[in-house]
């Protein structure tokens, strides 16, 4: 990197919010982290660097990224079949948008190591009773006891070979291709544009006559699906952050693309420090108090000479506050001239309390969000390159609305998330069914169709 001064572990000259300092034994602490930073990639940079490729093209327009999964992913709910219900569920939604934007999408989920939470209190209290908040299963346990919320170093292992674990399914679902979406059962029945939906099958039908992927340049019917999650604990990415023998960078293995959180991208804090000297793809998130200024500054310092597919943005700025406060922030990026892909997480803006006390998203504020991104990106120019979204492929009752809508009332049935609510996946499903309408090459198609 352009500064000698950065080190894997320079971060910690730095002040850091948001990571444990309450771990009991910091000897223990430091024998995992060092234990960690013995195990193997979990990625590798040849994956990470055409990730970097791959959002080269979204950032010109030429492609759309398509980022999700769990907001914190658990230890029990760790199964095959959450793992490929998230994936095929984003499949299916990536092919939705590749068809109506006429552009590839690149998929990337929340996924194989997304595990630490920043929480808005440090302590929850629950009749009388106060203790550590739950933090991520990477950190402590959910039940409410003083010796679960205690943070515990064995948990940093359990979550990297949990990963290791993710990884090896997502990789062998992927060598699959594209086959199993071409059978009409494997789609959810509610959220979807039948004609489109239809449309797609066939596609994919005749594709599979031919034996051709759907995939970019791709020379096998593998397809390229990049993992992702916030660098929250630089201890763990500090051990996961390997250098490249042939002298080309240091990358962190622990995930293809990195970001960091609303709560941690203080200009001079450890979480930017970290990220401005690793060579992997870097998402930050801009909220409501995020300022022009502010954002080409963390743009100096994390990517200063603008190579494209390096940054992401990802806006969350609530329904009612999007077409105040991005505007700005757009116009900024495009006056400045480098490269970014702006991306929309219409989740972390829009979260309520539902009368019966359950944390929820309503999916017309979800839409309303994305609806006003669409808006301001057309308004100032700038390619709506990306949609962030909490999502898993699972029938669960997190958020309330959607095609079967889910009321206050459901939300007690099914409500399995570790932190926020997170879309089923008949709702992320209509998210990008109905994304896909409002884009303008798909009206072309409909037009001509007509
Ligand atoms: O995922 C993001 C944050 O960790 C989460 O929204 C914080 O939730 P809390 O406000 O319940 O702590
Ligand atoms: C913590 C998260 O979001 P944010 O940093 O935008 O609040 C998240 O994406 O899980
Ligand atoms: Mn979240």
């Amino acid at each position: 990197m352009t500064n000698p001064t950065w080190t894997p572990d320079s971060w910690r000259h730095k002040p850091v919010k948001y990571m444990p300092e309450d771990y009991p034994d910091a000897q223990a602490l430091a024998q995992t982290e060092a234990e960690l930073s013995r195990l193997p990639p979990l990625v590798f940079a040849d994956e990470t660097r055409r990730l970097t490729a791959r959002l080269a093209k979204v950032a010109e327009g030429k492609a759309i990224l398509l980022q999700g999964g769990d907001c914190a992913e658990s230890f029990k709910e760790f199964t095959t079949d959450n793992i490929r219900d998230t994936y095929r569920l984003l499949l299916q939604m990536a092919m939705v948008l590749t068809f109506a934007g006429n552009r590839p999408v690149v998929k990337v989920g929340r996924i194989a190591g997304q595990f630490a939470k920043p929480r808005s209190s440090p302590m929850e209290t629950l009749g009388g009773v106060t203790l550590p908040s739950y933090r991520g299963d990477i950190i402590n346990g959910m039940e409410f006891d003083a010796q679960a919320r205690t943070p515990d170093p064995r948990r940093l292992l359990k979550a990297y070979h949990q990963s290791s674990a993710t990884l090896n399914l997502l990789r062998a679902f992927a060598q699959r291709g594209y086959e199993e979406l071409a059978e009409p059962q494997r789609w959810p029945q509610g959220g979807i544009n039948r004609l489109l939906a239809d449309r797609i099958l066939e596609s994919l039908s005749f594709m599979r006559a031919l034996g051709v992927s759907p995939e970019p340049r791709s020379s096998s019917n593998a397809i390229d699906f990049f993992t992702s999650h916030e660098a929250l604990l630089l201890n763990v990415e500090e051990a996961m952050t390997r250098a490249e023998p042939d002298g080309s960078g240091w990358y962190d293995a622990s995930a293809h693309m990195l970001w960091i959180g609303e709560r941690t991208r203080q200009l001079d804090g450890g979480h930017v420090e970290f990220m401005r000297g690793i060579q992997n793809p870097i998402g930050i998130k801009c909220g409501p108090t995020m300022e022009p200024d502010e954002l080409l500054r963390l743009m100096d310092l994390l990517n200063p000479q603008g190579i494209p597919g390096r940054i992401t943005l990802i806006g969350r700025f609530g329904a009612d506050r999007v077409a105040e406060r991005l505007p700005r922030l757009m116009a900024a990026t495009r006056r400045d001239g480098r490269p970014v892909i702006w991306s929309i997480d219409p989740m972390h803006g829009n979260t309520h309390k539902a009368g019966n006390g359950y944390k929820t998203r309503s999916f017309d504020r979800i839409l309303t969000e994305v609806c006003g991104f669409m808006d301001a990106a057309a308004a100032e120019g700038v390619h709506p390159g990306g949609l962030h979204l909490e999502m898993t492929g699972q029938n669960v009752t997190e958020c309330l609305g959607g095609p079967q809508p889910v009321t206050e009332d459901d939300l007690s049935s099914r409500y399995h998330t570790h932190c926020d609510p997170r879309l089923n996946a008949d709702q992320a499903l209509q998210l990008a069914f109905l994304v896909a309408e409002s884009m303008p090459s798909l009206r072309t198609h409909e037009a001509r169709a007509a």
